[in-house]
């Protein structure tokens, strides 16, 4: 019997759709992996375990060796810059990084306050842009910042649009599509190569068909 792969699933908005994935890939997956509220699900059939971290979180496992396998958006693999091999696109949770502020906002005169989830996608877009900025770093409903004066800009993820223009405030830069991504860890793959190749190849025919 081979070794137990073990694969960092990411709770929230991904879930659902990498879970459809697997499953349309032929994995096995019981009921109780989707509704239960235990950290770590095993299903002995595909000996396969899930661990269900935070989405911000699934690199650092997969990075740590902990999870072999893992599923991130591409925004967390370019804020955290992990040591994981980033093997496929799953080509779910579409949305994009964006710099949004209000439809007639002044900007500070010097250095513009930029309010953010990702202080170092947005350090390394605006110094790329020659612009200086003050980096504001926020956890979440970061549109909150420059609608009370915290910040001139945020950077942040944009899918609908609908937070923006319910927010009063305007994309003004499009900074990357962003996708979900499959990752491994470096190690895991050479020393559990057939498994993962079989899972990337199963999941391949999956998105190369959506
Ligand atoms: N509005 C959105 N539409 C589509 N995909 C999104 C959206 N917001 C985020 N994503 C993608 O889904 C991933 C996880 O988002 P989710 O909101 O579940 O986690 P989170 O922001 O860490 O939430 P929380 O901190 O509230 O648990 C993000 O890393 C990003 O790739
Ligand atoms: O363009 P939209 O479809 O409106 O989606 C964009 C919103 O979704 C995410 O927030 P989330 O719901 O994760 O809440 P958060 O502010 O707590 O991160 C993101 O940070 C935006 O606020």
């Amino acid at each position: 019997m081979s070794e137990v792969l073990t694969i960092a699933m990411p709770k929230g908005r991904i879930f659902e759709e990498a879970a459809d994935l697997l499953r349309k890939a032929n994995f096995q997956l019981p009921q109780e992996f989707d509704d239960s509220r235990k950290l770590i699900v095993d299903v002995p059939e595909e000996n396969i375990r899930f661990i269900l971290a935070k989405p911000m979180d699934v690199a650092t496992y997969v990075e740590y060796g902990v999870a072999d396998l893992g599923i991130a958006g591409k925004d967390v693999l370019l804020e955290e810059e992990r040591d994981v091999y980033e093997v496929l696109d799953l080509k779910i949770s579409k949305c994009h990084l964006a710099v949004a502020g209000l439809a007639n906002g002044q900007a500070s005169e010097v250095a513009k306050k930029v309010a953010t989830k990702y202080p170092n996608v947005a350090s390394t877009y605006f110094r790329q842009q020659g612009e200086q900025v003050e980096i504001i770093p926020l956890n979440g409903s970061i549109e909150l910042g420059p609608i009370i004066g915290l910040a001139d800009r945020i950077v942040d993820i944009v899918s609908t649009g609908r937070t923006l223009i319910e927010n009063g405030l305007v994309e003004l830069e499009h900074i990357e599509d962003i996708t979900s991504r499959l990752i491994v860890n470096p190690v895991s793959y050479r020393l559990k190569d057939e498994r993962i190749d079989d899972m990337v190849n199963r999941l391949t025919t999956v998105v190369e068909n959506m």
